[in-house]
């Protein structure tokens, strides 16, 4: 059996939706969380220089998406068809874009505070709308069963309520689905032992 190592800080963040995936999987990994002090000289040790990692058999896989996209593969949640697959993709991606609209390192706390409120309350609802639209009354966002675009809606969603936590009150499909994500046992498990961390 492989030997995984996912290295990130002590947050959700962009490693979560691994977690999620090492969780449901059932693979046995190291959550190896550093702390913010130790960052400057483990960074230049790291190719790239960015976490998440995730070395696997000691081979060094960076890029979060890639990560959990090879993890939602070898689980079966990648999608059940070449297109489905795609689709998973897109949908990941959608999500991702519009988190890293947000200004999640800077330090001026007016500046972010003004950034943070500005994309939740004028961006957000466009993606909204459109993931509301695209879930339409299924139960997951892809085919017919869970794959990792459902889990990358549900963790991302998490950090975004967490900011503003009326943000989806106008789309109850979206909600129901991160209920069905959180009410996976292996997800509910996860979630209630997860270290509890702000993001
Ligand atoms: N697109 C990359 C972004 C990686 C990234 O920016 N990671 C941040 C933490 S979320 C980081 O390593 N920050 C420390 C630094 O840049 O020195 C991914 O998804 O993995």
């Amino acid at each position: 059996m492989a030997h995984y190592k996912l290295t990130y800080f002590n947050l959700r963040g962009r490693a979560e939706i691994s977690r999620y995936l090492f969780a449901y999987s059932g693979k046995k990994y190291e959550d190896h969380r550093i702390e913010a002090a130790d960052w400057p000289k483990i960074k230049p040790t790291i190719p790239f220089g960015k976490i998440p990692i995730l070395e696997v058999d000691g081979v060094t896989i960076h890029q979060s998406l890639a990560i959990a996209r090879y993890l939602a593969r070898e689980t079966g949640l990648a999608g059940q068809t070449p297109v489905e697959q795609a689709l998973a993709d897109a949908i990941v991606d959608t999500i991702d874009d519009f988190m890293t609209l947000f200004p999640w390192a800077e330090k001026n706390q007016d500046v972010r505070k003004q950034a943070f409120n500005d994309i939740l309350t004028n961006k957000a609802p466009e993606l909204l709308k459109d993931l509301d639209a695209f879930l339409g009354d299924n139960n997951w966002l892809v085919g017919k069963s869970v794959t990792w675009a459902d889990f990358y809606w549900d963790v991302c969603s998490t950090t975004l309520l967490s900011c503003k936590p009326d943000l989806a009150d106008s789309y109850p499909r979206l909600l129901a689905l991160r209920d069905r994500v959180q009410a996976l046992p292996a997800i509910a498990a996860w979630i209630q032992k997860r270290p509890k961390t702000i993001m």
